[in-house]
């Protein structure tokens, strides 16, 4: 109960002071109307879900969203100004009444890789779960089953009484007595016995002490208290809460009837959820509560163990865990490793769900970040040593049409992170009250069993009893970011390829919110601004394509109105529009610093493009002056594209080889997108042709004549390659510059923050100068994945110590030359094919 009525007193003043207090310029009567209202609202939107249900598209979520706009707008404007703001929303330009027919099918996104687990993929899903439809959970009482007064009026309080409670276990005492947690215990003691010069016994029990102490301190810090009452309790306040600056939460129904039934199975549910907010956990355990389903324990970065903040998220599942252990250091803390270890496989046999990032913190450039491969080792151990069955893998993917937790443009510009306090939260909840941030999607992949997909990338290995326990012991030589690796190496291909298949899936699962596609379109189609009706047109056309590729699109409604209402969204720091001869003009802000926001929101498409605009830039790269290029020529210089950016992007599953997803991407470039001409070879004439050339070559040599791929140069095709080189341009400038930098290391070592420093200030000296076409290129995380790049080179050496990393160049490469090369190998592809 320790931190609940803290937490409990907190969120009852916090929700008691916003409407009382912090609502300007409204009068005190008005705000009454509003609380009437608002509870009208609530009544009759428990009346609303089946309508809700039916809703597939941007413009009968909006018309939902009309009610807790209106709340808004009504406590802020006069009726004459309402009016006019109301004229300006898309809710009302759309508004009409919820279709009556059924609801047209969304594509169910998110189903297991068919290759890797089929029995997974054909489990949990029927017809009738592919073809449910849409629904706002800020409207949705599913655990409501009566229709009595007192549900009807208290709706939001009804649903959180009537939502399933769980009971869950606290399982602190259960790792105090865990004998993997004793046992480090004992032998740190001993180690530091045996490393010291005293041999007296009293002075063993003494360190004896001290380690248990700090053994119980760091459980204390790290334990989850997880409890229904306050799980519910937030879940009501974050029905009144979150409706005041979102418009909608939507979920697949279909998604959430497979996660149901997935609970049934008796097995842990492993949530692996994309990491783009804070308010992911909370989305989360709102929506599985809210649904009836068990919420997890959520492993959540020590650094959001603040003041009063820090106890809630205790309640609603979260234990705390290092960000970084320090690669020296943090191997040799074997109590804080077993602790880490114990506690989760109490969880999982107290049956627990389980919830944790794999890419560990939030992506600051809206890319997936690369999976950290720590947590999910403690996972695969407890599976392998037979501490659970089998498990069921659940990826989340989640997007926001406005991130609430602001931007990330001072970390992309080499300034550090400002860590969470409580003051910092108080200011971000207040700003986020009193702001519009559209719509949010969260989409739940369809979960998968665990041990099958570890038989299918292992061959059978899995084994089925407690033995393997035994043979599986930490690794102290391996490190690894938020949390510590405990499998041993022949197990670390598992838990690598199972979590960049994740983080894969979730990427393309990612639904496309109307801010995505404006900003895409923007920022690499319409840099110098567009007419609107142009503008709607690309959106058509781009809408069009993404159906085709089977992707959820989280809009609909025309074109213009989706424009208007997301500009709306991204405001006028973003996007500005602009009357330029009496027609509407949107013009990007494509500089810094506002760039980094914008090309945040575009990257999500970026993600999907990601292969063709690597083929683009090979292709710029290649000599076709002829008119076409060698199929393998091509192939070969997108593996070498594709090996710069490795740490950018997952480019295809790990249950397909690289070289196959490229070949299968020109394809499609060929038959869906005309870029190339339809390959020719096969014809008779191209056959002859062959056969001269191999008998010019010796055929035992096994030369082969590669396939042709001729350039259609239609202008349309010749503007789409443009288009798709631009989206990863901006990365190679990244590393261009990054290496070219590497020439201020020559012979004297710097510290990562002031290399980060001087590369931030070339790229920008570059931009003035109109050699760096992007402004966008200037971004610290892309030049800290060059670095991680060149170290996989072993063009580059980081030395670790307390918390700063400082590079340098290796000895044989520790000259102007060498930097030299290294910029050639990437320039290739900044400039392209040079005579
Ligand atoms: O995105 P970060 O680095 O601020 O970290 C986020 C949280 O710690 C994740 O739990």
């Amino acid at each position: 109960m320790e931190g609940i009525m803290e937490i409990v007193l907190f969120i009852g003043f916090l929700y008691w002071i916003w409407p009382n207090l912090f609502i300007q310029g409204a009068s005190r009567a008005n705000k009454m109307v509003d609380i009437v209202t608002n509870r009208m609202f609530d009544a009759f939107n428990k009346l609303a879900p089946k309508e809700i249900q039916q809703n597939d598209s941007l413009s009968t979520i909006t018309s939902l969203k009309r009610f807790s706009s209106e709340q808004r707008t009504r406590k802020i404007l006069s009726r004459e100004a309402e009016t006019k703001a109301r004229e300006s929303q898309l809710y009302e330009i759309k508004e009409h009444l919820p279709p009556v027919s059924l609801p047209k099918a969304r594509p169910l996104v998110g189903l297991t890789c068919y290759s890797c687990a089929p029995v997974s993929r054909d489990s949990l899903v029927n017809k009738t779960t592919k073809h449910l439809g849409l629904k706002n959970i800020l409207y949705e009482y599913p655990a409501v089953t009566k229709n009595g007064f007192f549900h009807r009026t208290f709706a939001h309080l009804a649903q959180v009484y009537e939502a399933k409670t769980f009971g869950y276990k606290q399982v602190a005492n259960a790792v105090l007595q865990d004998d993997r947690f004793q046992d480090a215990i004992e032998k740190t003691t001993i180690q530091q016995f045996q490393d010291s010069d005293n041999s007296d016994d009293e002075y063993y029990m003494q360190l004896l002490k001290n380690n248990e102490r700090r053994a119980r301190k760091l459980l204390k810090d790290m334990r989850s208290t997880m409890s229904d009452f306050l799980l519910k309790f937030t879940s009501w306040v974050l029905y009144k809460l979150l409706p005041c600056f979102l418009g909608a939460v939507v979920v697949h129904s279909g998604q959430i009837k497979m996660l149901k039934e997935a609970g049934k199975s008796g097995l842990p549910l492993i949530f692996l959820p994309m990491h783009r907010s804070h308010l992911d956990y909370v989305m989360i355990s709102f929506i599985l509560l809210n649904n009836s389903i068990q919420c997890p324990l959520i492993a959540a970065g020590d650094n959001l163990r603040i003041p009063i903040f820090g106890s809630l998220l205790r309640g609603l599942g979260a234990f705390y865990i290092k960000r970084r252990i320090d690669p020296v250091m943090g191997q040799k803390d074997h109590v804080y490793k077993a602790l880490l270890q114990s506690y989760m496989n109490a969880g999982l046999k107290a049956k627990h769900n389980l919830e944790f990032f794999l890419e560990g913190g939030r992506t600051r450039t809206g890319k997936p970040l690369m999976p950290k491969y720590g947590i999910f080792s403690i996972v695969l151990d407890a599976l392998m040593n037979g501490t659970i069955e089998d498990a069921l893998l659940v990826p989340v993917s989640i997007n926001y049409e406005k991130l609430v937790d602001g931007n990330f443009i001072r970390e992309q510009l080499g300034q550090p992170k400002q860590m969470e306090t409580f003051g910092s939260a108080m200011k971000a909840i207040w700003h986020v009250l009193n702001s519009n941030y559209g719509m949010v999607r969260v989409d739940f992949n369809q979960p998968f069993s665990f041990r099958e997909l570890v038989k299918t990338f292992n061959t059978g290995k899995v084994q089925n009893n407690t033995q393997s326990v035994r043979k599986l012991r930490s690794n102290p030589s391996t490190t690894s970011l938020y949390g510590t690796d405990v499998v041993s190496d022949e197990y670390k291909h598992l838990v690598e390829k199972i979590s960049r298949h994740v983080i894969y899936d979730c990427a393309r699962s990612t639904t496309i919110m109307s801010t995505n596609a404006v900003a895409f379109l923007l920022l690499h189609k319409f840099r110098n601004g567009v007419r609107l009706e142009d503008l709607s047109a690309a959106l058509d056309e781009l809408r069009n394509e993404l159906e085709k590729q089977q992707k959820d699109i989280g809009f609909s409604g025309d074109s213009l109105d989706v424009i208007t209402y997301s500009i709306d969204i991204l405001g006028p720091g973003l996007v500005r529009k602009e009357k330029v001869n009496n027609e509407d003009v949107i013009k990007p802000i494509a500089q810094l610093p506002n760039v980094i926001e914008l090309n945040y929101y575009s990257n999500i498409l970026t993600t999907f493009y990601a292969l063709e605009s690597v083929i683009a830039i090979a292709l710029d790269s290649l000599d076709s002056r002829l008119g076409f290029v060698f199929q393998d020529d091509l192939v070969q210089a997108c593996l070498n594209i594709c090996d710069i950016l490795q740490y950018e992007f997952i480019f295809c599953k790990p249950c397909q080889g690289l070289e196959t997803a490229i070949i299968n991407c020109i394809e499609d470039l060929i038959i869906n997108k005309e870029i190339f001409l339809p390959d020719l070879t096969n014809s008779l004439e191209a056959q002859r042709g062959r056969r001269i050339a191999e008998q010019l070559f010796d055929e035992s040599s096994e030369q082969h004549v590669s396939k042709r791929l001729t350039i259609n140069d239609k202008e349309e095709s010749l503007e789409y390659l443009k288009f798709v080189k631009g989206l990863l341009m901006p990365l190679i400038e990244s590393y261009s510059v990054s290496a070219f930098c590497l020439d201020k290391i020559v012979g004297r070592p710097l510290l990562e923050n002031d290399l980060v420093r001087e590369i931030i200030s070339e790229m920008r000296l570059q931009l003035g100068a109109g050699s760096l076409v992007y402004d966008e290129s200037v971004s610290s995380d892309s030049i800290k994945n060059a670095f991680k790049l060149f170290q996989k080179w072993e063009i580059l050496e980081c030395h670790n110590q307390s918390k700063l990393r400082l590079y340098y160049l290796q000895e044989v490469h520790d000259d102007d030359q060498s930097v030299r090369d290294l910029c050639n190998k990437i320039d290739k592809y900044r400039y392209g094919f040079q005579v």
